[in-house]
C-alpha cells in the first residue's frame, strides 16, 4: 500500500471526526432543540451548541477541547498489513496534534507527564478484525474523558436508587438503562447519546456499548425487543426533565443503542456507554491498493448547517445579563443567585485537576485574591512569533475538584470557579461561608468559548502539560450561568432531586 496516501487518509479521518459533528448527529440535535421550550436556559444552551457545531467546521478546530482517547477499529481483507496501518496511524495521530485538532490528552498515569503527541503505552487504541471484503474500513471515535467518566456498569440482580431491585430478566436490564441516564445528570454533557452491551464479561461488555455508538442515530435494532427497548429508553429518559447540561428541559437522551451477546452464568452484566451530544465518530473505506479513501460513511440524508443559531446565541438575552470583571468582591457575588446570567470581562486563569491538587499544598503563582478560576484544558498552538493562541477551550467536569475546591477558593480569596456539572455539597457550603460563586459553562461548547478568550496573557504551572497548566486568560463577554451561589442554592441538587422523583414512577414491571 501506498504509504503516504494512507498517513493522508487518516490525517483527514481524524481532522473531520474532530471538527465536523456528523449528520446523524446534527440531525438529533435540531430535534432536542425544536422540543426544548424557547427563552429557555436549556434553549440558550442549545443555540450556543448549534453556533459551536458550525464554528468547528468553519474554523476546522474541535469542536471539544477534550479530543479524547482516539479508538479506531479497523477492517481488513486477509493479506493486509496490519503493521504498516498502525505505524501510519501512529504518525497521523502525532501529525493531527501538531496541527491543534486535537489535544495533546495522552498522560502518563504514573508520573502525570503528558506525552505531548497524543501517543504513549497503549494509545491510541487500534482493534484489528479481518473481512472477507476487498477494501478496507477504518472507523475512528473521539470519546471525551467527562462522559467516559459516567459511563456505568450493572452486576444483576442489583438494587438502584429509585427503582428497587433490577433482576436478571428485559425488565431489569430496562431498570439499570434508566437508572443510567439519571446517574449522569448533566456531567457528560447531556443531551447524550448511549449504547449498551447485554452480557459478555467486564470488558467484553463494554466493548459492545462502545461498538453501538458506532450504529447510526437513526436505525432501527434488528432484534424486535430490543428495538422496543431502545425507543422506550429514550421516550423515558426524556421525562426525567435533566436537560441540556443538566438545566432541566425537554432534551436529555438523544439515542439508545444496545447490543446482546452470550455470557456465563455466573454473571449478567449491563454495561453503558455515555456519549456527550460532542458525538464524535466517523469512518472511511479505503482502497487496499492505493490507500485512497472511496467512501466517507454516515453521509445520508440531509447535513443541517446550524447558520441561524449562530445569531441568535445569547445576543438576545444581554438585557438580563450581569456584567463582572475581576477582581470581584464579596458584595457582588453575594447579591448573584442561581438562574443569573453573568458575562465575563476581564482576567480569568485556568485551573483544573493538577492545579487543585498543587495549589493544596503551594502557593498560587499568581494573586488569586478575587479572582476567578475557570475548571478548562485548552487546546492551545504557537503562532509564528512564538505568542499562544487558544484552539478550543470549553469547560471540563468539576465535581472532580469537589475534595479541593471550597479549601481553594477559602485559602486564596477566589470568588467564582466556572466549570460545567455542578459540584457537591462540600463545595456548596463554602460557597455560603466565603461569599463565592459557580458558574456553569456551556460543556464542549470549545469554539463558542475560544472566540470570547481575546488573548493569553501568560501561563504558568506548563511542567503539567497544556491541558493542566494555569493559563492567564484575558476574555471578552464569557457567559456562563449562576448555578450554585452563596445563598446555600444550587440548582444541581433540585435537578438530581426532581430527576430521582420521575425516574421512580418507573419502578413497575413493563417489559
Ligand atoms: O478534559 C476536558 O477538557 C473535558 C472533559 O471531557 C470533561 O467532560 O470533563
Ligand atoms: S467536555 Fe463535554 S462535550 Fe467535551 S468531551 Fe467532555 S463530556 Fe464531551
Amino acid at each position: 500500500m501506498n504509504n503516504q496516501n494512507l498517513e493522508k487518509s487518516l490525517y483527514d479521518l481524524i481532522t473531520e471526526t474532530s471538527t465536523n459533528l456528523p449528520k446523524d448527529v446534527r440531525r438529533a440535535i435540531k430535534k432536542a432543540k425544536e422540543a426544548e421550550n424557547a427563552g429557555t436556559r436549556a434553549a440558550m444552551s442549545l443555540d450556543t451548541i448549534a453556533n459551536n457545531i458550525k464554528m468547528a467546521e468553519d474554523n476546522v478546530s474541535p469542536i471539544c477541547q477534550d479530543t479524547g482517547l482516539p479508538t479506531f477499529k479497523v477492517y481488513t481483507p486477509v493479506g493486509v498489513n496490519q503493521l504498516e496501518i498502525k505505524a501510519a496511524i501512529k504518525k497521523a495521530i502525532a501529525a493531527t496534534t501538531a496541527d491543534a485538532k486535537l489535544r495533546p490528552n495522552s498522560v502518563d498515569s504514573l508520573t502525570g507527564k503528558n506525552s505531548g503527541d497524543n501517543l504513549g503505552d497503549g494509545v491510541p487504541v487500534m482493534k484489528f478484525e479481518q473481512w472477507e471484503n476487498d477494501y478496507i474500513t477504518i472507523k475512528l471515535i473521539l470519546k471525551g474523558g467527562g462522559c467516559e467518566n459516567k459511563n456505568i456498569q450493572y452486576s444483576l440482580p442489583c438494587e438502584l436508587d429509585g427503582l428497587g431491585r433490577a433482576g436478571r430478566d428485559l425488565d431489569g436490564i430496562r431498570k439499570c438503562i434508566l437508572h443510567s441516564v439519571y446517574q449522569a445528570q448533566g456531567q457528560g454533557c447531556s443531551a447524550g447519546f448511549i449504547g449498551v452491551g447485554i452480557g459478555g464479561d467486564r470488558s467484553s461488555g463494554y466493548d459492545l456499548a462502545k461498538e453501538q455508538l458506532f450504529r447510526h442515530v437513526e436505525d432501527t435494532n434488528s432484534n424486535p425487543d430490543l428495538a422496543q427497548l431502545e425507543e422506550y429508553v429514550v421516550k423515558t429518559a426524556n421525562t426525567f426533565g435533566i436537560g441540556t447540561m443538566g438545566f432541566g428541559g425537554e432534551a436529555t437522551l438523544l439515542g439508545c443503542k444496545i447490543g446482546v451477546m452470550h455470557r456465563i452464568p455466573a454473571s449478567f452484566y449491563v454495561s453503558v456507554a455515555y456519549n456527550c451530544w460532542a458525538y464524535r465518530r466517523m469512518a472511511i473505506d479505503l482502497d487496499a491498493q492505493t490507500g485512497e479513501i472511496i467512501k466517507w460513511h454516515y453521509q445520508e440524508g440531509e447535513k443541517i448547517a446550524f447558520a441561524d443559531e449562530a445569531a441568535a446565541t445569547t445576543e438576545d438575552t444581554t438585557t438580563d445579563v450581569i456584567e463582572l470583571t475581576a477582581p470581584i468582591t464579596e458584595e457582588q457575588i453575594r447579591a448573584l443567585k442561581v438562574g443569573d446570567v453573568v458575562s465575563i470581562t476581564g482576567r480569568m486563569y485556568t485551573g483544573r485537576d493538577a492545579i487543585h491538587h498543587h495549589l493544596m499544598s503551594h502557593d498560587a503563582p499568581v494573586d488569586l485574591n478575587g479572582q476567578i478560576i475557570y475548571h478548562c484544558g485548552p487546546v492551545m498552538a504557537k503562532d509564528k512569533e512564538g505568542n499562544w493562541t487558544v484552539k478550543a477551550a470549553g469547560p471540563t467536569t468539576s465535581i472532580r475538584e469537589e475534595p479541593y475546591q471550597g479549601d481553594i477558593m477559602k485559602k486564596f480569596g477566589i470568588r467564582a470557579v466556572i466549570g460545567k456539572g455542578g459540584m457537591g455539597p462540600k463545595t456548596l457550603a463554602a460557597l455560603q461561608e466565603h461569599g463565592g460563586v459557580y458558574l456553569n459553562a456551556i460543556g464542549g461548547a470549545a469554539q463558542y468559548y475560544a472566540d470570547c478568550i481575546k488573548g493569553v496573557d501568560g501561563v504558568d504551572l506548563m511542567e503539567f502539560g497544556i491541558p493542566e497548566a494555569m493559563w492567564h486568560l484575558n476574555v471578552e463577554k464569557f457567559t456562563a450561568v449562576v448555578t450554585m451561589d452563596s445563598h446555600g442554592k444550587s440548582l444541581h441538587a433540585d435537578v438530581d432531586k426532581s430527576s430521582l422523583e420521575k425516574l421512580a414512577l418507573h419502578a413497575e414491571r413493563v417489559f
